[in-house]
């Protein structure tokens, strides 16, 4: 189920450098916002953009902060993306403007692509970006290449592996 086929290369992610890039694109961020008192509020693309959603909201002491539920992978095999639960309206507003939409990465863009039919207006910031879908967010801190499979700390565990002069 974790194989990283067909995806050449892993870039393992830490809870503190998941925690450190997050803090990074706060900072990024933070009088990016309109100018008549900064973000209304935050919005994460579940699931994987709420741990970033949170340290964001935390650092730039954003209260409200509302979900997008998006699905798009089955592991790591792409489906068509689809909306399963929307944020409430009023924080929306008419097309989004003033609001932080947050998700972990944007790889083929095709989740942004969806969100930001919606909420055109509003400001789209990733962690990482992979570079067919980096035209679709705002806002992002590290770039890794296509090939690259991005793994979070929330899908892995600690495991014992056999020491080098151990293995045939
Ligand atoms: O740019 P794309 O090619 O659309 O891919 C990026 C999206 O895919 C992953 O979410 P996923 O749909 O796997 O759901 P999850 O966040 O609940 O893991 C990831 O968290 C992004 O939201
Ligand atoms: O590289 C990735 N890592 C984790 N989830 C993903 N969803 C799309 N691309 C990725
Ligand atoms: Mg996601």
């Amino acid at each position: 189920m974790t194989d990283r086929l067909p995806h050449e290369k892993g870039f393992h992610v830490s809870w503190d450098q998941i925690h450190r890039d997050a803090r990074a694109l706060a900072w990024r961020l933070d009088g990016k916002g309109p100018d008549d008192g900064g973000w209304r509020a935050v919005v994460a693309i579940t699931r994987g953009g709420m741990a970033p959603a949170m340290i964001v909201s935390r650092e730039l002491d954003i209260r409200v902060v509302d979900t997008i539920s998006v699905k798009s992978y089955n592991h790591q095999a792409q489906t068509q993306p689809r909306v399963i639960k929307a944020p409430q309206a009023d924080i929306m507003g008419d097309q989004g403007e003033g609001v932080l939409v947050v998700d972990d990465l944007v790889d083929t863009g095709k989740t942004l692509e969806l969100v930001r039919k919606l909420y055109p207006k509003a400001h789209f910031a990733t962690v990482y970006a992979k570079p067919e879908g980096r035209g679709m967010v705002d806002t992002y801190i590290t770039e890794v290449s296509q090939d690259t499979w991005i793994f979070f700390p929330w899908d892995m565990a600690l495991q014992y592996v056999e020491p080098y002069r151990g293995r045939d």
